[in-house]
C-alpha cells in the first residue's frame, strides 16, 4: 500500500475549549500528534475523546484555542487540500446510499481526482491496493448494507487508505474487528508512515501501536507520553477506576497490563 506520507504534517492542540449545555466537555486541552507518528487518545466513556477528534476534523470548532495541522490553523486550510491530507474513519461509519464496497473505496480516491466530478464505478490501482491491503478484495462487489459491522469497519479503512493521506484520524478503529483483525489493522495504520491520531479503548492495543499516549479524563488531560510512561497501576486506578498491574510484555518489552478488576472505591482518584 502506498500513501502520500512524504512530510506528513503533525498535529498540535493548543488550549481547547468545547462548551455545550453548560458544561464543559473539553477543558483547556493542549497536545500534540508528532509528525509520522502513531498517538493514541484514551480515556473512560465520555471523556471527550470523540469530541476532540471532531475539532481536528473540522467537525466542530472549539470555543476558544486551536488546532493546527502542520502549523496551520485546520479552519484555514482550504477544503480540498484538508481532504487531501486528512482521512477519518469514524466510530459509527453509517451510509444510507446503496452502493457497494468498490465505491465506497472508491469515494476514497475522489480528493485526489483531478475532478472533484469522477464518476463512481472506475476502479483505479488506489481502490485495488487498499482493498489489497484489508484483505478484502473479496467483498469488492457487496452491497454495504449487507456488511457484518467489522466488514464495513474494514471497508471504511480501505476507503481512507485509498485517499492516500498524510494524516490519518481514526475514532476507535478496532471496536468491531476480531482480535486478529484489530492487529492486522493497526499494523496496516503503523506502517505507513503517517501521522496517525486515533482513539482507542483497547488499552493493550494502545500500549503495542501507540508511540504517545495522550490521556482524557472528564474532557481534561491527565496525562501526555509514551504507553511506558502512562500506563502504570496508579494512573489505570484513577482515570479508570482499575484494579491492574503492569508487567513487561516479554515479546515487544513495552507495558502488558494484567487486568485484576475493578478498583476499590477508596483507590480511585479525584475524578
Ligand atoms: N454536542 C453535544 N452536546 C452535549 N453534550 C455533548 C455533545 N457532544 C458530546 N457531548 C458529551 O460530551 C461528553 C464527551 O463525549 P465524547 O463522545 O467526546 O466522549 P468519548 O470519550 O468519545 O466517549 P466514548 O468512549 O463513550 O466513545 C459526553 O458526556 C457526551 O455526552
Amino acid at each position: 500500500m502506498t500513501a502520500a506520507s512524504d512530510g506528513a504534517p503533525g498535529i498540535e492542540i493548543h488550549g481547547v475549549d468545547f462548551v455545550r449545555g453548560g458544561e464543559h466537555i473539553l477543558r483547556d486541552v493542549t497536545a500534540v500528534a508528532p509528525a509520522g507518528r502513531f498517538t493514541g487518545v484514551i480515556g473512560p466513556n465520555g471523556s471527550g475523546k470523540s469530541t476532540l477528534l471532531s475539532m481536528v476534523m473540522r467537525w466542530q470548532r472549539p470555543d476558544s484555542g486551536r488546532v493546527l495541522l502542520g502549523g496551520r490553523d485546520v479552519h484555514d486550510i482550504r477544503r480540498r487540500d484538508f481532504a487531501r491530507m486528512v482521512a477519518e474513519v469514524e466510530q459509527h461509519s453509517a451510509t444510507v446510499l446503496e452502493l457497494t464496497v468498490e465505491q465506497i473505496v472508491e469515494l476514497g480516491t475522489i480528493p485526489n481526482a483531478s475532478g472533484w466530478g469522477r464518476p463512481l464505478g472506475e476502479a483505479s490501482a488506489d481502490v485495488d491496493d487498499a482493498l489489497r491491503t484489508l484483505g478484502i478484495e473479496d467483498l469488492r462487489l457487496r452491497a454495504w448494507q449487507t456488511l457484518s459491522g467489522g466488514e464495513r469497519q474494514k471497508v471504511q479503512m480501505a476507503r481512507a487508505l485509498a485517499q492516500r493521506p498524510q494524516v490519518l484520524v481514526l475514532d476507535e478503529p478496532t471496536n468491531h474487528l476480531d482480535v486478529a483483525a484489530g492487529l492486522h489493522l493497526l499494523d496496516v495504520a503503523c506502517g505507513l508512515g503517517l501521522t496517525v491520531l486515533a482513539a482507542v479503548h483497547d488499552l493493550q492495543l494502545a500500549a503495542m501501536y501507540c508511540d504517545r499516549l495522550i490521556v482524557l479524563d472528564d474532557g481534561r488531560v491527565h496525562a501526555v507520553g509514551t504507553p511506558d510512561e502512562v500506563l502504570t497501576p496508579e494512573l489505570l486506578a484513577e482515570v479508570y477506576g482499575l484494579d491492574a498491574q503492569v508487567m513487561r510484555h516479554p515479546v515487544t518489552g513495552g507495558p502488558l497490563i494484567v487486568m485484576c478488576g475493578v478498583a476499590d472505591d477508596s483507590e480511585r482518584g479525584q475524578r
